[in-house]
C-alpha cells in the first residue's frame, strides 16, 4: 500500500477575481505503516493539501494516487461530533457493525471508556479530539488523516494524546499523514518529516527518522530538532 502525491500547483481565486497560489510544489510518497508529517508554517497551504490528499479538492494541478479502495478516515482540527449523540454513538454511527471487543480496545487506548454515554457539550477539547480520533480509527482506515490533532491542548495532554497515536499507529498497518506547526510533534511522532516554506507551499526538505519511536527519548528528540534547525528552510 503506497499514497503517491505529487501536487505542482494550486491556487484560489479571491473576490477580486485574482488567483493566488497556494501551492506551489509538494511531492512525496508514503508507505503503509508509516506515519508522515507535514510542517510548514501558519497559512502556508496545509489544510489545503489535506483537502486535496482527501479526495475533497480535484481542482488542482498534479496527481494523487492511492490504491483503489483504500479507505480514507479523516480528523479535522474541530472535532466536528454530532451533538446529539453520546461519544458511544458519534463512534458507533461511524463504524455501524463494530465489535464490541474492538471499540473497548479503542476506547481504552484514548482513555474515553468513562466518557461512553457523555454528549459532546459536555467533553472538553481534548477529549472531543480522542472521541473524533476514535471515530476515525474505528473505521479501519488505510490511510488516516490528522490535521494538527495536538493543536491548543496544554503540554500534558497533548503528550498524552500523542503517546496515544503512536499506540494507535503501532496497532495497525496504515498510512498516516499528521500536519502540524510543531516541530517537537514532528519528530516524536514522524517516520517522515515534510518541510513545508511558506505560501505557496513547497516541500523544502523530506527528513526520514530513522530511530523508532519508541527509542526517542527527550535526549533523541533534542538532537533531531537540534539537526532540523540547521535546515535551510528559505525558499530559493
Ligand atoms: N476556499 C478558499 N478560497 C480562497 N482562499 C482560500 C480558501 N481556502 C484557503 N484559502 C487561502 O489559502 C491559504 C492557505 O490556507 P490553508 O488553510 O490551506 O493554510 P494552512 O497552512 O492550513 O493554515 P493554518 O496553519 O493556519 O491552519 C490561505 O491564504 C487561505 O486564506
Amino acid at each position: 500500500m503506497r499514497l503517491e502525491v505529487d501536487i505542482r500547483a494550486k491556487s484560489y481565486t479571491g473576490a477580486n477575481g485574482k488567483r493566488h497560489e497556494v501551492i506551489a510544489g509538494i511531492a512525496f510518497a508514503l508507505q503503509s505503516g508509516e506515519v508522515g508529517v507535514v510542517v510548514g508554517p501558519s497559512g502556508c497551504g496545509k489544510s489545503t493539501m489535506l483537502r486535496i490528499l482527501a479526495g475533497l479538492d480535484t481542482d488542482y494541478q498534479g496527481h494523487v494516487s492511492q490504491p483503489a479502495g483504500a479507505r480514507l478516515a479523516m480528523v479535522f482540527q474541530e472535532p466536528r461530533l454530532l451533538p446529539w449523540r453520546s461519544v458511544e454513538d458519534n463512534v458507533r454511527l461511524a463504524a455501524p457493525g463494530i465489535a464490541d471487543a474492538k471499540l473497548a480496545a479503542i476506547f481504552g487506548v484514548l482513555e474515553l471508556d468513562a466518557h461512553r454515554s457523555h454528549f459532546p457539550g459536555e467533553l472538553s477539547l481534548g477529549l472531543a479530539r480522542r472521541v473524533a480520533l476514535a471515530r476515525a480509527v474505528a473505521v479501519e482506515p488505510d490511510f488516516l488523516i490528522l490535521d494538527e490533532p495536538l493543536a491548543s491542548l496544554d503540554d500534558a495532554l497533548a503528550a498524552r494524546l500523542r503517546e496515544e497515536i503512536a499506540t494507535l499507529v503501532a496497532n495497525r498497518p496504515m498510512i498516516t499523514l499528521l500536519v502540524t506547526h510543531s516541530v517537537d510533534d514532528a519528530v516524536r511522532l514522524g517516520d517522515r518529516i515534510f518541510l513545508l516554506s511558506s505560501r505557496p507551499a513547497r516541500l523544502l526538505h523530506t527528513v526520514p527518522i530513522e530511530i523508532p519511536r519508541v527509542q526517542r527519548t527527550d535526549a533523541i528528540v533534542a538532537a533531531l530538532k537540534a539537526d532540523l534547525a540547521q535546515l535551510d528552510l528559505s525558499v530559493s
